[in-house]
Protein backbone atom coordinates (compact mmCIF):
# COMPACT_ATOMS: atom_id res chain seq x y z
CA UNK A 1 0.00 0.00 0.00
CA UNK A 2 1.26 3.46 -0.60
CA UNK A 3 1.76 6.11 1.75
CA UNK A 4 -1.15 8.89 0.87
CA UNK A 5 -0.79 11.32 3.62
CA UNK A 6 2.70 11.84 5.62
CA UNK A 7 3.11 14.32 8.61
CA UNK A 8 7.22 14.37 10.07
CA UNK A 9 7.54 16.47 13.40
CA UNK A 10 4.74 18.96 11.81
CA UNK A 11 4.28 22.34 14.05
CA UNK A 12 2.31 25.19 13.07
CA UNK A 13 2.42 28.20 15.37
CA UNK A 14 -0.19 30.78 15.64
CA UNK A 15 -0.41 34.27 17.62
CA UNK A 16 -2.86 34.77 20.44
CA UNK A 17 -3.58 38.77 20.46
CA UNK A 18 -5.41 40.03 24.03
CA UNK A 19 -6.32 43.65 22.27
CA UNK A 20 -8.07 44.94 19.14
CA UNK A 21 -7.75 48.50 19.10
CA UNK A 22 -4.29 50.93 19.45
CA UNK A 23 -5.39 52.46 22.02
CA UNK A 24 -5.96 48.63 23.89
CA UNK A 25 -2.12 47.74 22.67
CA UNK A 26 -1.02 50.84 23.88
CA UNK A 27 -2.53 50.77 27.18
CA UNK A 28 -1.50 47.78 28.04
CA UNK A 29 1.87 48.35 27.11
CA UNK A 30 2.51 51.46 29.32
CA UNK A 31 1.54 49.08 32.06
CA UNK A 32 3.88 46.57 31.10
CA UNK A 33 1.35 43.86 30.20
CA UNK A 34 1.53 41.34 27.25
CA UNK A 35 -0.35 42.42 24.50
CA UNK A 36 0.11 38.60 22.66
CA UNK A 37 1.59 35.42 23.03
CA UNK A 38 2.48 32.41 20.13
CA UNK A 39 0.95 29.20 20.84
CA UNK A 40 1.02 25.92 18.99
CA UNK A 41 -1.90 24.90 17.68
CA UNK A 42 -0.13 21.94 16.48
CA UNK A 43 3.05 20.51 18.13
CA UNK A 44 5.09 18.30 16.29
CA UNK A 45 2.55 15.91 15.24
CA UNK A 46 4.23 12.89 13.01
CA UNK A 47 1.80 10.42 11.50
CA UNK A 48 1.43 8.51 7.94
CA UNK A 49 -1.89 7.42 6.56
CA UNK A 50 -1.65 4.70 3.53
CA UNK A 51 -4.22 5.39 0.55
CA UNK A 52 -7.65 3.77 1.52
CA UNK A 53 -7.36 3.83 5.49
CA UNK A 54 -10.12 6.02 6.74
CA UNK A 55 -9.14 8.05 9.88
CA UNK A 56 -11.51 9.73 12.87
CA UNK A 57 -9.22 12.53 13.89
CA UNK A 58 -10.82 13.40 16.99
CA UNK A 59 -9.82 15.92 20.53
CA UNK A 60 -12.01 18.28 22.54
CA UNK A 61 -12.71 21.60 20.80
CA UNK A 62 -9.57 23.83 19.95
CA UNK A 63 -6.93 20.62 20.06
CA UNK A 64 -6.28 21.51 16.67
CA UNK A 65 -8.43 19.14 14.03
CA UNK A 66 -9.08 21.99 11.37
CA UNK A 67 -5.90 23.31 11.56
CA UNK A 68 -4.32 20.14 11.24
CA UNK A 69 -7.16 19.61 8.08
CA UNK A 70 -6.22 22.90 6.76
CA UNK A 71 -2.66 22.03 6.60
CA UNK A 72 -3.47 18.83 5.09
CA UNK A 73 -5.50 20.60 2.83
CA UNK A 74 -2.86 22.75 1.49
CA UNK A 75 -4.94 25.93 2.70
CA UNK A 76 -1.96 26.56 5.19
CA UNK A 77 1.43 25.39 5.32
CA UNK A 78 3.49 23.85 8.45
CA UNK A 79 5.84 26.25 10.39
CA UNK A 80 7.72 23.36 11.28
CA UNK A 81 8.54 19.52 9.76
CA UNK A 82 7.13 18.28 6.61
CA UNK A 83 3.75 17.34 5.08
CA UNK A 84 3.26 15.16 2.48
CA UNK A 85 0.31 14.10 0.47
CA UNK A 86 -0.55 11.90 -2.70
CA UNK A 87 -3.12 12.14 -5.09
CA UNK A 88 -5.85 15.24 -5.66
CA UNK A 89 -7.96 16.57 -2.49
CA UNK A 90 -11.43 16.84 -2.31
CA UNK A 91 -13.27 17.55 0.76
CA UNK A 92 -15.31 20.25 3.05
CA UNK A 93 -12.90 21.81 5.54
CA UNK A 94 -15.39 25.28 6.60
CA UNK A 95 -18.36 25.98 5.60
CA UNK A 96 -19.11 28.46 2.65
CA UNK A 97 -15.20 28.56 2.67
CA UNK A 98 -14.37 29.35 -1.14
CA UNK A 99 -17.90 30.82 -2.05
CA UNK A 100 -18.43 34.21 -3.72
CA UNK A 101 -21.62 35.78 -1.44
CA UNK A 102 -23.17 37.52 -4.56
CA UNK A 103 -23.10 34.67 -6.84
CA UNK A 104 -25.58 32.70 -6.79
CA UNK A 105 -25.48 29.02 -5.69
CA UNK A 106 -25.26 27.43 -9.08
CA UNK A 107 -22.67 29.83 -10.94
CA UNK A 108 -20.67 29.12 -6.88
CA UNK A 109 -21.43 25.29 -8.08
CA UNK A 110 -19.46 26.22 -11.22
CA UNK A 111 -17.12 27.95 -9.94
CA UNK A 112 -16.32 25.46 -7.01
CA UNK A 113 -16.06 22.59 -9.00
CA UNK A 114 -13.57 23.95 -11.60
CA UNK A 115 -11.57 25.26 -8.23
CA UNK A 116 -11.52 21.66 -7.01
CA UNK A 117 -9.97 20.54 -10.86
CA UNK A 118 -13.68 19.29 -12.22
CA UNK A 119 -13.21 19.29 -16.15
CA UNK A 120 -16.13 21.21 -17.69
CA UNK A 121 -17.06 18.08 -19.26
CA UNK A 122 -16.89 16.33 -16.18
CA UNK A 123 -19.33 19.38 -14.63
CA UNK A 124 -21.40 18.68 -17.44
CA UNK A 125 -21.45 15.13 -16.96
CA UNK A 126 -22.45 15.51 -12.91
CA UNK A 127 -23.78 19.14 -13.14
CA UNK A 128 -27.31 17.33 -12.10
CA UNK A 129 -26.36 14.87 -9.55
CA UNK A 130 -24.82 17.65 -7.86
CA UNK A 131 -27.75 19.76 -7.71
CA UNK A 132 -29.79 16.86 -6.70
CA UNK A 133 -27.87 16.06 -3.94
CA UNK A 134 -27.76 19.32 -2.72
CA UNK A 135 -31.42 19.55 -2.69
CA UNK A 136 -31.40 23.09 -2.56
CA UNK A 137 -34.39 23.39 -4.93
CA UNK A 138 -35.03 27.19 -6.04
CA UNK A 139 -32.99 28.34 -3.49
CA UNK A 140 -30.48 27.29 -5.82
CA UNK A 141 -30.59 30.30 -8.18
CA UNK A 142 -29.84 32.90 -4.97
CA UNK A 143 -27.25 34.58 -3.97
CA UNK A 144 -25.03 32.45 -1.83
CA UNK A 145 -24.64 35.46 0.80
CA UNK A 146 -27.95 34.83 1.79
CA UNK A 147 -28.02 30.73 2.39
CA UNK A 148 -28.09 29.63 5.94
CA UNK A 149 -25.10 27.54 6.80
CA UNK A 150 -26.81 24.50 6.61
CA UNK A 151 -27.55 25.51 3.10
CA UNK A 152 -24.10 26.53 2.39
CA UNK A 153 -22.87 22.86 3.83
CA UNK A 154 -25.08 21.23 1.25
CA UNK A 155 -23.55 22.76 -1.81
CA UNK A 156 -20.03 22.69 -0.44
CA UNK A 157 -20.26 19.31 0.30
CA UNK A 158 -22.31 18.63 -2.95
CA UNK A 159 -19.80 19.61 -5.35
CA UNK A 160 -16.99 18.05 -3.31
CA UNK A 161 -18.16 14.79 -2.63
CA UNK A 162 -18.61 14.08 -6.81
CA UNK A 163 -14.44 15.67 -7.20
CA UNK A 164 -12.51 12.10 -8.38
CA UNK A 165 -10.39 12.47 -5.43
CA UNK A 166 -7.58 10.12 -3.72
CA UNK A 167 -8.21 11.77 -0.11
CA UNK A 168 -11.46 13.02 1.13
CA UNK A 169 -11.49 15.83 3.89
CA UNK A 170 -14.38 15.87 5.53
CA UNK A 171 -14.90 18.59 8.58
CA UNK A 172 -17.96 19.05 11.27
CA UNK A 173 -19.35 21.14 8.86
CA UNK A 174 -21.72 18.68 8.71
CA UNK A 175 -23.13 19.43 11.93
CA UNK A 176 -25.09 22.54 10.86
CA UNK A 177 -26.86 20.00 8.26
CA UNK A 178 -30.46 18.89 8.82
CA UNK A 179 -30.42 15.04 9.73
CA UNK A 180 -31.93 13.72 6.55
CA UNK A 181 -28.69 15.47 4.57
CA UNK A 182 -26.33 14.20 7.61
CA UNK A 183 -27.69 10.48 6.81
CA UNK A 184 -26.85 11.12 3.14
CA UNK A 185 -23.79 12.52 4.10
CA UNK A 186 -22.45 9.63 5.60
CA UNK A 187 -23.61 7.03 3.49
CA UNK A 188 -21.50 9.14 0.66
CA UNK A 189 -18.39 8.83 3.25
CA UNK A 190 -19.06 5.42 3.69
CA UNK A 191 -19.08 4.76 -0.43
CA UNK A 192 -15.92 6.51 -0.48
CA UNK A 193 -14.51 4.49 2.09
CA UNK A 194 -15.42 1.40 0.35
CA UNK A 195 -14.34 2.61 -2.99
CA UNK A 196 -10.33 2.52 -1.56
CA UNK A 197 -9.83 6.45 -1.35
CA UNK A 198 -8.37 7.82 1.94
CA UNK A 199 -11.11 9.40 4.28
CA UNK A 200 -10.04 11.52 6.67
CA UNK A 201 -12.92 12.55 8.98
CA UNK A 202 -13.09 15.52 11.71
CA UNK A 203 -15.68 14.47 14.31
CA UNK A 204 -16.87 14.31 17.64
CA UNK A 205 -19.10 11.51 17.26
CA UNK A 206 -18.12 8.08 18.47
CA UNK A 207 -21.14 6.48 16.44
CA UNK A 208 -20.13 7.77 13.12
CA UNK A 209 -16.11 7.26 13.73
CA UNK A 210 -16.77 3.52 14.45
CA UNK A 211 -18.70 2.78 11.77
CA UNK A 212 -17.24 4.76 8.97
CA UNK A 213 -13.18 4.41 10.50
CA UNK A 214 -10.78 1.85 11.10
CA UNK A 215 -8.25 4.06 12.99
CA UNK A 216 -8.54 7.13 15.17
CA UNK A 217 -6.19 10.13 15.58
CA UNK A 218 -6.77 12.00 18.84
CA UNK A 219 -5.55 15.37 18.84
CA UNK A 220 -4.76 17.09 22.66
CA UNK A 221 -3.71 20.91 22.62
CA UNK A 222 -1.89 20.28 19.12
CA UNK A 223 0.12 17.10 20.50
CA UNK A 224 -1.22 13.50 19.08
CA UNK A 225 -2.42 12.41 21.90
CA UNK A 226 -3.58 8.88 20.57
CA UNK A 227 -3.07 6.95 16.91
CA UNK A 228 -5.29 3.40 16.42
CA UNK A 229 -8.47 1.52 17.25
CA UNK A 230 -11.20 3.34 17.00
CA UNK A 231 -12.89 1.65 19.95
CA UNK A 232 -9.81 2.27 22.34
CA UNK A 233 -9.50 5.53 20.64
CA UNK A 234 -13.03 6.74 21.56
CA UNK A 235 -12.32 5.05 25.37
CA UNK A 236 -8.66 7.41 25.60
CA UNK A 237 -11.45 10.62 24.83
CA UNK A 238 -13.86 9.14 27.85
CA UNK A 239 -16.32 9.56 24.56
CA UNK A 240 -17.69 5.42 25.24
CA UNK A 241 -20.39 6.75 27.61
CA UNK A 242 -23.52 5.17 27.32
CA UNK A 243 -25.57 7.03 24.97
CA UNK A 244 -22.65 8.62 22.88
CA UNK A 245 -20.79 5.22 21.34
CA UNK A 246 -24.44 3.44 20.50
CA UNK A 247 -24.83 1.06 18.08
CA UNK A 248 -26.84 3.46 15.44
CA UNK A 249 -29.25 2.14 12.72
CA UNK A 250 -28.96 3.82 9.64
CA UNK A 251 -31.57 6.07 10.59
CA UNK A 252 -29.89 7.69 13.59
CA UNK A 253 -26.53 7.46 12.69
CA UNK A 254 -27.03 11.29 11.63
CA UNK A 255 -27.85 12.07 15.21
CA UNK A 256 -24.79 12.25 16.70
CA UNK A 257 -22.78 14.27 14.24
N1 LIG B 1 -6.00 31.73 12.26
C1 LIG B 1 -5.83 31.57 13.57
N2 LIG B 1 -5.16 32.51 14.30
C2 LIG B 1 -4.96 32.34 15.63
N3 LIG B 1 -5.39 31.26 16.33
C3 LIG B 1 -6.06 30.31 15.64
C4 LIG B 1 -6.31 30.41 14.22
N4 LIG B 1 -7.00 29.31 13.83
C5 LIG B 1 -7.15 28.55 14.94
N5 LIG B 1 -6.60 29.14 16.01
C6 LIG B 1 -6.51 28.60 17.37
O1 LIG B 1 -5.84 27.35 17.27
C7 LIG B 1 -6.40 26.41 18.18
C8 LIG B 1 -6.84 25.19 17.40
O2 LIG B 1 -7.97 25.55 16.62
P1 LIG B 1 -8.73 24.50 15.69
O3 LIG B 1 -9.82 25.24 14.99
O4 LIG B 1 -7.74 23.78 14.87
O5 LIG B 1 -9.34 23.51 16.78
P2 LIG B 1 -10.37 22.30 16.60
O6 LIG B 1 -9.76 21.10 17.25
O7 LIG B 1 -10.75 22.15 15.16
O8 LIG B 1 -11.59 22.80 17.48
P3 LIG B 1 -13.17 22.52 17.41
O9 LIG B 1 -13.42 21.13 17.90
O10 LIG B 1 -13.71 23.53 18.35
O11 LIG B 1 -13.61 22.76 16.00
C9 LIG B 1 -7.52 27.14 18.92
O12 LIG B 1 -7.00 27.62 20.14
C10 LIG B 1 -7.86 28.29 18.00
O13 LIG B 1 -8.35 29.39 18.73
Amino acid sequence: MAASIVLENVSKTFTLRYHRTFKEVTVAKVRGHETSENFKAIDDVSFTVEQGESIGLMGLNGSGKSTLLKMINGVMRPDEGNLLTRGRIAGLIATGAGFHPQLTGRDNLVLNAAILGMSERELQRKFDDIVEFAELGRTLDAPVGHYSSGQKARLGFAVAIHVDSDIFLADEVLAVGDKPFRVKCIQKMTEIRKSGRTLFYVSHSPGSVKRMCDRVIVLENGRLGFDGDPDAGIHYLHYDGDDLAGTETDAQIGNDI
